[in-house]
C-alpha cells in the first residue's frame, strides 16, 4: 500500500496542471459515446416510422449524433496529447529521483553487487512505467465508470438480464487479467539477468576501446554468439508469458462473445416480435460493446498496475533503501599532523579473502609517502579506504586522531585530490576533462593545472584548443567529431584534473606516470615534486625510481606493512625493496649498450 501511495504521489505530482486538464477532459467526454448512440437510436426509430417520419427531426438527430461523435474524437486527440505530457513529466520526475538516489550512495559497494545492479535495472524500468500506469489507471477507470454506468442504465432499461450477464463476465475477467499481469512481471524479473548480459555484449560489440581487442583477437563471433544466446533466452521467457496470456485471453474472449450473442439474439427476437424497435437494437449493441470493452479495459489496466507495482517495489527499494555508508557530521579540518591506519582489516566480501590484514601505518602531514608492493598487495585497496569508498571491518583510519567515519564525507573528499590507476577518460571537451577536478572551474585554473601536468601545449594545439571534444564517439555542440589523445597524454590530463586540487590536504597519485615516456616521466617527477612541496602526498608506483625522493617509503605485502623507511634506509637493510630496486636498476643498466 505504501508502494502504491508512493507511485501515486510521484505520478500525480509530476505535472498537476496537465493531469487536472486530462482528468477534466476524460470525465467530461466519457458520456459522449452514450449520447451519440442514443441520438442514433432516435434517428433509426424516426426512420422506422416510414412515411410518417419527419425529415426535420431525423436531420436534427443525425446532426446531433455526428456532432457528439466529432466532439468525442477531438477530445480523444487532446487526451492523447495530455497523456503524453503527463507521461513525459512522470518519466523525468521518476528518473531524476532514481539517479539522485544512486548519486547519493557514498561508497562503491552497491555498484559491485550483481543483485543490486539487477534491482537497479528493474527500478529503471519501473521508473518509466509504474507511476504513470497507476495514475492513468485511476483516471481511465473513472472515465470507464462513467461510460459503464451510462450504458448499463440503457441496458437495464431495455432488457435487465443483459446488464447482469455483462457484469457476470467482468468479475472473472478481472481475476484473469491480474493473474496474467503477475505472471508477466515474474517473467520480466526472470529475464532481467539476461537483459543485463545482453546489454553487456551489446556494449562490448560497440565500445570503441573494446573494439580494438575484439578485432585483433577476432572475438566478434565469440561475443556475438553470447549476445545471441542472451537475446534468445530473454525472447523465450517473454514469449512463454505472452503465449500463456494470449491463450487465456482468447479463451475468455470466446466466452464473453457468447454472452453478447445470447443477448443479441434475445433482443433481435424482441424486435421481430415488435416489443422493441430497430433503434433499441442498435443502442443495445453499442451498449454491450461499450460496457464490455470498458470493463475489460479496466481489468487490463488493473493487470498492468499489478505488474507495474511489482516492479515499482524495486524502484522504492532503491530510492527509499538504506544508505550504503553512514555519513558523519563533523567538518573535516585541514590535515595538521597525520593520517593513521590502526590495525585495519578489510575484505571486499563477507566470506572473501582479506585484502588488508591488520594494517597499521602513518601518513605524516606535509611529507611525501611512497607505497610499493607486488600486484595484489593491497595498495589500491588502501587508497579506496582512505577515500572512504568502503569502511574497514576492523580497526580504524584517523585524520588527526578523528575516525574518518565521523566526518561529513563531502567535506572530507573536498580535502583529497587523486589520480587513480584506472583513471577516467571522459567524453567531454579538453577543458572540461581537466576542469571537473574542481567545479566550478576557471579557464585560467585549467590551463595552470594542464601546464603543471605537462599537457598544456598538446591541448592548446587541438583543432579547437581547449574546447575540442576529447572523444571519437560523440561530436561537440557544432556536430564536429572530436579527437582522442594517446595513453600517456590522457594520463597527463587525469593528472591535470587532480592538480585542479593541488592545494588539497592529501594528494594521492596511484601510478601517475606508468604511461609516460622517459623524458615526460622525468619532467613530471620534477613538476610533481614542485607541486607536492610541503604538501601531504601518497605516491604509489611500481617504478621504484619514481618513489626514490619520497620522505618515507612503505612496502606492502599481503595487506600488511613489510618494510618502512627512506630509500637509503631500505637499501641498507637489504630487504625486498632493495632487491626489487636493484632488479629494476639492473634492467636499465642491461638496456644501456
Ligand atoms: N573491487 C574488488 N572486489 C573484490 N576484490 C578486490 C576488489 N579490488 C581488489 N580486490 C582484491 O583485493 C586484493 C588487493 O588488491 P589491490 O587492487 O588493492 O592490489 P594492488 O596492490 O593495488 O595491486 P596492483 O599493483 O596490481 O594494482 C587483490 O587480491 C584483489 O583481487
Amino acid at each position: 500500500m505504501t508502494t502504491l501511495r508512493a507511485a501515486l504521489r510521484l505520478g500525480a505530482g509530476a505535472h498537476p496542471a496537465a493531469l487536472s486538464c486530462l482528468l477534466a477532459l476524460m470525465l467530461g467526454s466519457a458520456a459522449l459515446p452514450v449520447g451519440a448512440a442514443w441520438c442514433t437510436k432516435l434517428l433509426l426509430d424516426e426512420i422506422g416510422q416510414g412515411p410518417d417520419a419527419q425529415l426535420g427531426r431525423a436531420i436534427r438527430f443525425a446532426v446531433l449524433a455526428a456532432a457528439l461523435v466529432a466532439l468525442a474524437t477531438a477530445a480523444n486527440r487532446l487526451v492523447s496529447y495530455l497523456t503524453a505530457v503527463v507521461q513525459n513529466a512522470v518519466g523525468i520526475a521518476a528518473n531524476v529521483s532514481l539517479y539522485a538516489r544512486v548519486n547519493a550512495f557514498l561508497g562503491l559497494a552497491p555498484f559491485e553487487q550483481p543483485a543490486f545492479r539487477d534491482r537497479l535495472m528493474l527500478a529503471q524500468q519501473a521508473a518509466e512505467q509504474a507511476p504513470y500506469t497507476v495514475v492513468m489507471f485511476a483516471v481511465g477507470s473513472a472515465q470507464s465508470l462513467v461510460t459503464i454506468v451510462s450504458f448499463a442504465g440503457v441496458l437495464l432499461t431495455l432488457w435487465p438480464p443483459a446488464g447482469l450477464l455483462v457484469l457476470a463476465v467482468a468479475g472473472p475477467e478481472f481475476a484473469i487479467q491480474l493473474a496474467l499481469a503477475r505472471r508477466s512481471a515474474r517473467a520480466t524479473e526472470q529475464a532481467n539477468r539476461f537483459y543485463r548480459i545482453r546489454f553487456l555484449y551489446q556494449g562490448l560489440l560497440t565500445d570503441l576501446r573494446a573494439v580494438r581487442e575484439i578485432r585483433l583477437f577476432q572475438l566478434g563471433e565469440f561475443f556475438h554468439g553470447r549476445l545471441t544466446g542472451a537475446l534468445r533466452r530473454t525472447g523465450r521467457i517473454e514469449l512463454d508469458a505472452r503465449r500463456h496470456a494470449a491463450l487465456v485471453s482468447a479463451g475468455w474472449a470466446l466466452a464473453s462473445a457468447a454472452v453478447a450473442l445470447i443477448g443479441t439474439v434475445t433482443v433481435v427476437a424482441a424486435v421481430l416480435r415488435g416489443d422493441l424497435t430497430l433503434g433499441d437494437l442498435t443502442i443495445f449493441l453499442a451498449a454491450v460493446g461499450a460496457v464490455q470493452s470498458s470493463l475489460s479495459g479496466i481489468a487490463a489496466q488493473l493487470g498492468e498496475v499489478g505488474a507495474s507495482m511489482r516492479l515499482f517495489r524495486h524502484y522504492a527499494a532503491v530510492v527509499h533503501g538504506p544508505a550504503d555508508l553512514a555519513n558523519g557530521t563533523l567538518t573535516a579540518p585541514p590535515l595538521g599532523a597525520e593520517i593513521r591506519f590502526e590495525d585495519v582489516w578489510f575484505r571486499y566480501d563477507q566470506d572473501g579473502p582479506w585484502a588488508l590484514r591488520g594494517l597499521s601505518l602513518s601518513i605524516p602531514a606535509g611529507r611525501a609517502t611512497g607505497l610499493v608492493g607486488v600486484n595484489g598487495a593491497g595498495k589500491s585497496t588502501l587508497v579506496k579506504l582512505l577515500c572512504r569508498f568502503y569502511d574497514p571491518q576492523r580497526g580504524r583510519i584517523t585524520w588527526d586522531g578523528v575516525d574518518l567515519r565521523e566526518f561529513d564525507l563531502t567535506t572530507l573528499r573536498a580535502r583529497l585530490g587523486a589520480v587513480f590507476q584506472d583513471f577516467m577518460c571522459y567524453d567531454l571537451t579538453a577543458e572540461e576533462n581537466v576542469g571537473i577536478g574542481r567545479l566550478p572551474y576557471s579557464p585560467d585554473a585549467v590551463r595552470r593545472a594542464a601546464t603543471e601536468a605537462g599537457v598544456h601545449d598538446r591541448l592548446a594545439d587541438l583543432p579547437h584548443g581547449y574546447r575540442t571534444m576529447l572523444s571519437r564517439s560523440f561530436t561537440d555542440e557544432d556536430g564536429e567529431t572530436g579527437v582522442t589523445l594517446s595513453g600517456g597524454q590522457w594520463q597527463r590530463v587525469a593528472l591535470a584534473r587532480s592538480l585542479m586540487r593541488a592545494d588539497a590536504d592529501l594528494l594521492i597519485l596511484d601510478e601517475p606516470s606508468s604511461g609516460l615516456d622517459a623524458e615526460a616521466e622525468s619532467r613530471m617527477n620534477a613538476s610533481l615534486a614542485r607541486v607536492r612541496q610541503g604538501r601531504t602526498g601518497l605516491l604509489i608506483s611500481h617504478r621504484l625510481s619514481t618513489l626514490r625522493d619520497a620522505d618515507r617509503i612503505l612496502v606492502l605485502a599481503a595487506g600488511q606493512v613489510a618494510e618502512a623507511g627512506s630509500h637509503d634506509e631500505l637499501m641498507a637493510t637489504g630487504g625486498d625493496y632493495s632487491r626489487l630496486f636493484t632488479l629494476q636498476a639492473g634492467g636499465y643498466r642491461l638496456a644501456t649498450p
